[in-house]
C-alpha cells in the first residue's frame, strides 16, 4: 500500500467530496464563484468554476500537492535532475524554449548554446527552402514537404502545423506520413513530383520500424522517378539524436538536425522535430510558439500553486480520477484549427501517466492517468455529448475556444461560442425531473406519457468542465496552451509518484511484433505460439479466408 492513500489529506478528501452539494447549489451559495475560480496566464483564461469544488476542496487539493513536494519536483525538472529514473535521463524540453541568455546544465554541460545553434541551423534551412534557394536535383525549388515520423515525432508537428494554418507562408505544402500501412505513404506520393519534394525523416532514436520502412520506401520512390543516389542529399534531411545511424543510412551530415536524450518524444515539438512547423509558418512564428511556451514555464515555476493554471487543472483531474471514480477526460476544441489537439493531448497524457507502479516500483493503489479523448465542437454535440450529459460515466471536459475567429463570417462565431458556453451550462445545471415535467405540461400527451418522457428528459447535471479561452489562436497562445497541458500532466504524475517520462508499455508490443514478422516470413507455418496467434499468422500467410 502506498503512503499517498494513507495520508490524512487523502482521507479528508474522500469524506469531503462525498458531502459536497450539487454545483447548482454551489453557484447559488456563492455569487463570487466565477471571479474566485478563474485565472489568467500567458494569454489564456481558465474558468474552473464549473467543477465539483468549494474553498475547502481546493484547500485540500493544494495540501495534497504540497505534501507531494510539488515545488521541489518542479525545481528538479527545470534544473535538469535525472527525474526519468528508469532511463537515467534529465527532462529538459523546457530548455528548448528558454532564453538564449539562460544557463541550463544537463550532465555537467550548459545546453543552451547547442539549442541556439540548432535553432540557427533551422532558421538558415527554413529561409533557404522558403525562398526557393534550396534547389532539387533538377534545379527546381521545393513545393512539398513530406514529414516521416511517428508518435512524438509526428503528432506535434502535424497538429501544430494544422492549428497554425493562418500563419503559413512561403507557399509550401506539408504531408505527414506516420503509419507503416503503405496506403498512407502511397496516397501522399501519388500527387507529388520528386523534383520539388523534400523528405524530413524525424526519429529521435533512428530506430523506429515504421519510420525506417517509410523512409526507405520514399527513397525507392524518389530514385524510381529518375533521380540518382547523389541527388538524395538534396531531398532527404533527418532530425535525430542518433547522428551516427542517420549518416550510416545515407543522410548528408550537413542535413542532420540534432536532438537530445533529455527531450522525450512526446515533448519534442519544440526541438528540431518542429522543423516541418517552422518550414510552414516561418522561423519568427516558430520562435513565438517557443516564447508562448516559455511564458507558461515562467508562470508554472513562479506562481503560487493556488493561482497556478497547470497545477489547478492537474489537481482537478486528480480530484475526479481519485475521488469520483472517473476514468476518462474529454478535450473539446471549439475551433476547427485546433481539431487535432485531443489526439495530441492523448499521447502526451496517456503515454506519460498510463503507469501502475511508483518511481520506486511500488504498485499503486489508486487510479493514475485517465483515458484522454475528444474532438471538435460543435460536431461532438451531435454525437458523443449525449453520453456526457446522461451517461453513467463521469467524464470531466475541457472546452477550449478563441474569442476571435481567424475567419469571421456572419454569425458563425457567435453560434460557435453560444454552443460552447451552452454545453458547459447544461452539463453543470442539468434539468430536474420537475423542470422536464413543467416543460411538457402544455403538450397534448397523456399524463402517463408526460411522466415517462420527463424521466428521459431529466439530466443530472453536476458534470464538471473547464473553459479555456484566448483572444485569438496565435503561435504564442498555442505554445502556452500546449505547455499548460505538459505541466498539467507533470503535476498529475508528481502527485501519483509515477515516472511520467518513460514508456516501457510500448516495448513488449514492438518486441512481439518483430517476432511475428519473422514467423510471417518463415518457411514453415507458425506453431510455437498460442493457438490464436498461430492461426492468425497462418491465415495471413495464406492471404485469404
Ligand atoms: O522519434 P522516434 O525515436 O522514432 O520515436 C517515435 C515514437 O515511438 C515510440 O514508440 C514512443 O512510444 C514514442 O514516444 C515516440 O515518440
Amino acid at each position: 500500500m502506498t503512503t499517498l492513500t494513507q495520508s490524512t489529506t487523502w482521507k479528508a478528501l474522500q469524506t469531503h467530496t462525498s458531502q459536497l452539494p450539487h454545483m447548482r447549489e454551489l453557484f447559488a451559495q456563492n455569487p463570487q464563484r466565477f471571479e474566485q475560480m478563474s485565472v489568467t496566464a500567458c494569454g489564456l483564461f481558465l474558468d474552473y468554476s464549473k467543477n465539483r469544488v468549494n474553498d475547502e476542496t481546493l484547500k485540500l487539493l493544494f495540501s495534497l500537492a504540497k505534501e507531494a513536494k510539488l515545488s521541489e519536483k518542479i525545481t528538479a525538472m527545470f534544473n535538469g535532475d535525472m527525474i526519468n529514473n528508469t532511463e537515467q535521463r534529465a527532462v529538459l524540453h523546457t530548455a528548448l524554449r528558454s532564453k538564449a541568455t539562460q544557463t541550463i546544465i544537463a550532465e555537467g554541460v550548459n545546453i543552451v548554446p547547442e539549442i541556439q545553434q540548432t535553432l540557427a541551423k533551422m532558421a538558415k534551412f527554413v529561409d533557404s527552402v522558403q525562398s526557393g534557394n534550396w534547389k532539387g536535383y533538377t534545379g527546381k525549388a521545393i513545393t512539398d514537404i513530406v514529414s516521416i515520423g511517428i508518435g512524438g515525432s509526428f503528432l506535434g508537428p502535424k497538429i501544430v502545423s494544422q492549428a497554425l494554418k493562418p500563419y503559413w507562408q512561403g507557399g509550401l505544402n506539408c504531408h505527414f506520413v506516420a503509419n507503416v500501412d503503405a496506403t498512407s505513404l502511397c496516397e501522399k506520393l501519388k500527387n507529388l513530383n520528386a523534383e520539388t519534394t523534400l523528405f524530413i525523416m524525424s526519429s529521435k532514436s533512428f530506430n523506429t520500424q515504421e519510420t525506417l520502412t517509410n523512409t526507405l520506401s520514399a527513397k525507392d520512390w524518389f530514385l524510381a522517378q529518375g533521380a540518382s543516389q547523389q541527388d538524395v542529399a538534396k531531398h532527404f534531411v533527418a532530425v535525430t539524436s542518433n547522428v551516427a545511424k542517420a549518416t550510416e543510412f545515407g543522410m548528408d551530415a550537413n542535413n542532420i538536425f540534432p536532438m537530445w536524450d533529455w527531450v522525450g518524444g512526446r515533448y519534442s515539438l519544440w526541438s528540431a522535430i518542429g522543423l516541418p512547423i517552422a518550414l510552414l509558418i516561418g522561423m519568427d512564428n516558430f520562435k513565438d510558439l517557443l516564447d508562448g511556451a516559455h511564458q507558461m514555464d515562467e508562470h508554472f515555476t513562479n506562481t503560487p500553486i493556488e493561482q497556478n493554471m497547470p497545477v489547478i487543472m492537474a489537481m482537478l483531474s486528480v480530484l475526479y480520477s481519485n475521488f469520483h471514480g472517473s476514468q476518462a477526460h474529454v478535450i473539446l476544441a471549439y475551433d476547427h484549427y485546433l481539431r487535432g489537439l485531443p489526439a495530441y493531448f492523448q499521447q502526451l497524457d496517456m503515454e506519460s501517466n498510463g503507469k501502475s507502479v511508483t518511481l520506486d516500483g511500488t504498485d499503486v493503489d489508486y487510479s493514475t492517468g485517465p483515458v484522454i479523448w475528444g474532438g471538435e465542437g460543435t460536431n461532438g454535440q451531435h454525437a458523443y455529448h449525449q453520453l456526457l450529459h446522461q451517461g453513467t460515466a463521469l467524464i470531466p471536459a475541457d472546452f477550449i475556444m478563441p474569442l476571435q475567429s481567424h475567419n469571421p463570417l456572419g454569425k458563425h462565431h457567435d453560434q460557435l461560442a453560444s454552443n460552447c458556453f451552452g454545453q458547459t451550462q447544461a452539463l453543470m445545471q442539468g434539468r430536474t425531473y420537475d423542470e422536464a415535467l413543467a416543460e411538457l405540461n402544455n403538450s397534448s400527451l397523456e399524463p402517463a406519457q408526460i411522466a415517462l418522457i420527463a424521466k428521459h428528459k431529466a439530466m443530472p447535471g453536476n458534470k464538471p468542465s473547464n473553459t479555456l479561452l484566448m483572444d485569438k489562436l496565435t503561435p504564442s497562445t498555442l505554445g502556452a496552451l500546449i505547455a499548460l497541458y505538459e505541466h498539467r500532466t507533470f503535476v498529475q504524475g508528481a502527485i501519483w509518484q509515477i515516472n511520467s517520462f518513460d514508456q516501457w508499455g510500448v516495448e513488449l508490443g514492438k518486441q512481439l511484433g518483430n517476432d511475428v514478422l519473422d514467423r510471417i516470413g518463415a518457411p514453415e507455418e507458425a506453431s510455437q505460439l498460442d493457438s490464436s496467434s498461430n492461426a492468425l499468422i497462418n491465415l495471413y500467410r495464406k492471404g485469404q479466408l
